[in-house]
């Protein structure tokens, strides 16, 4: 069973367009679609559509027109609030370019934050994994995640690993607390949230903006070596495995034992990338609980986020769209 926390779902609202994207000028749409989304959720709907129990854990408001979109054969834990999803915006191109606009989020009551926690601390016993994702909603606390790892450890028998997709103060303060509430096993950045998170961890004397304009440039320069450099300073003290996504270089996995890299597979036209890195983070913890090695685990992720990434909107990969081409993988020194 894999668990996962979406504490500011939204409704994704994607308009394809047949041409490119020019900002201030009139575009026409050729198709619009809308999907129940954020990010745990979209990790459970690829977990459920590969046949791996599952179950997300989310506010939900009884009169939200976002629960008439979720699939009714998915698990789902609803935490009651008046507040709807967030309805986010996403812009596809003809060129494989995707523009995305991510409201705030309503805020929610202290009694909801709470009971989410409950939630999921009900939820995560015995469980093989619990993933905590995406963005907190407007006004919450930015160590929620943290609080809900120290309450799943100390309060449940047999606690999940635990996988945090996150950034900003929702991700850092996680890392910060690693003394307190332990290390998080999996953390799934891209490579700009990478560069993010070793700024937002350095220390207080250092110059960031500087600090983060030499990271740009070496991530622009070599991704893989510079993210893997990057992701071996918090690995494994700090959280015991990183899987980093890097779009089109495909991504790399960093654990105690080594470094690899997956390419991306030959032949994938990419039509939305909304929710390709959801995809990938499932499809590492569908391969991890089938006890897959790492290199396998990080190929099996490439091969669901390419997947997703071919299919339109929040769309999220199947086991019958998954590439059949080749995935090299090598490990790194
Ligand atoms: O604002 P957040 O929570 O960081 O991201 C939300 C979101 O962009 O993540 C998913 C794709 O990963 C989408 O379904 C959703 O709109």
């Amino acid at each position: 069973m894999i668990v996962t926390l979406t504490a500011n779902p939204a409704l994704d609202r994607t308009i394809a367009l047949d041409s490119a994207l020019v900002p201030g000028e009139v575009h026409r749409a050729s198709s619009a679609q809308e999907d129940a989304a954020g990010k745990g959720v979209n990790v459970a709907r690829v977990l459920h559509g590969s046949a791996v129990e599952t179950l997300a854990v989310l506010p939900l408001a009884a009169d939200d027109p976002f629960a008439a979109l979720l699939d009714p054969t998915l698990a789902i834990r609803a935490v009651p609030t008046t507040a709807h999803a967030r309805a986010n915006i996403a812009l596809t191109d003809a060129a494989g370019e995707t523009t995305k606009i991510n409201l705030a989020g309503t805020p929610l009551g202290d009694d909801v934050l709470r009971a989410l926690v409950d939630a999921v601390v009900a939820a995560s016993d015995g469980a093989d994994w619990l993933a905590l994702c995406g963005s907190l909603p407007a006004g919450a606390p930015g160590d929620l995640y943290a609080t809900v790892i120290h309450a799943v450890r100390a309060r449940v028998a047999h606690p999940p690993r635990i996988a945090v997709d996150a950034t900003g103060p929702a991700l850092e303060t996680v890392l910060a607390q690693a003394d307190e509430i332990g290390a998080v096993d999996l953390i799934k950045p891209n490579e700009d949230e990478l560069v993010q998170l070793a700024v937002d961890l350095s220390a207080p004397d250092v110059d960031r903006p500087a600090l983060h304009s030499r990271l740009v440039r070496e991530v622009e320069a070599d991704p893989i070596a510079a993210t893997a450099r990057l992701a071996r300073e918090l690995v494994p003290g700090t959280v015991r495995a990183a899987l980093v996504t890097l779009g089109g270089d495909g991504a790399i996995l960093v654990d105690a034992h080594g470094v690899w890299h997956a390419g991306i597979p030959a032949g994938v036209d990419v039509l939305s990338t909304v929710g390709a890195g959801d995809s990938s983070l499932a499809g590492y913890l569908l391969a991890d609980r089938a006890g897959a090695a790492p290199a396998e685990r990080l190929r099996t992720a490439v091969r669901y986020g390419s997947a997703t990434a071919a299919l339109p909107g929040t769309r999220l990969a199947t086991p019958a769209d998954l590439p059949t081409g080749d995935i090299p993988v090598r490990a790194l020194d």
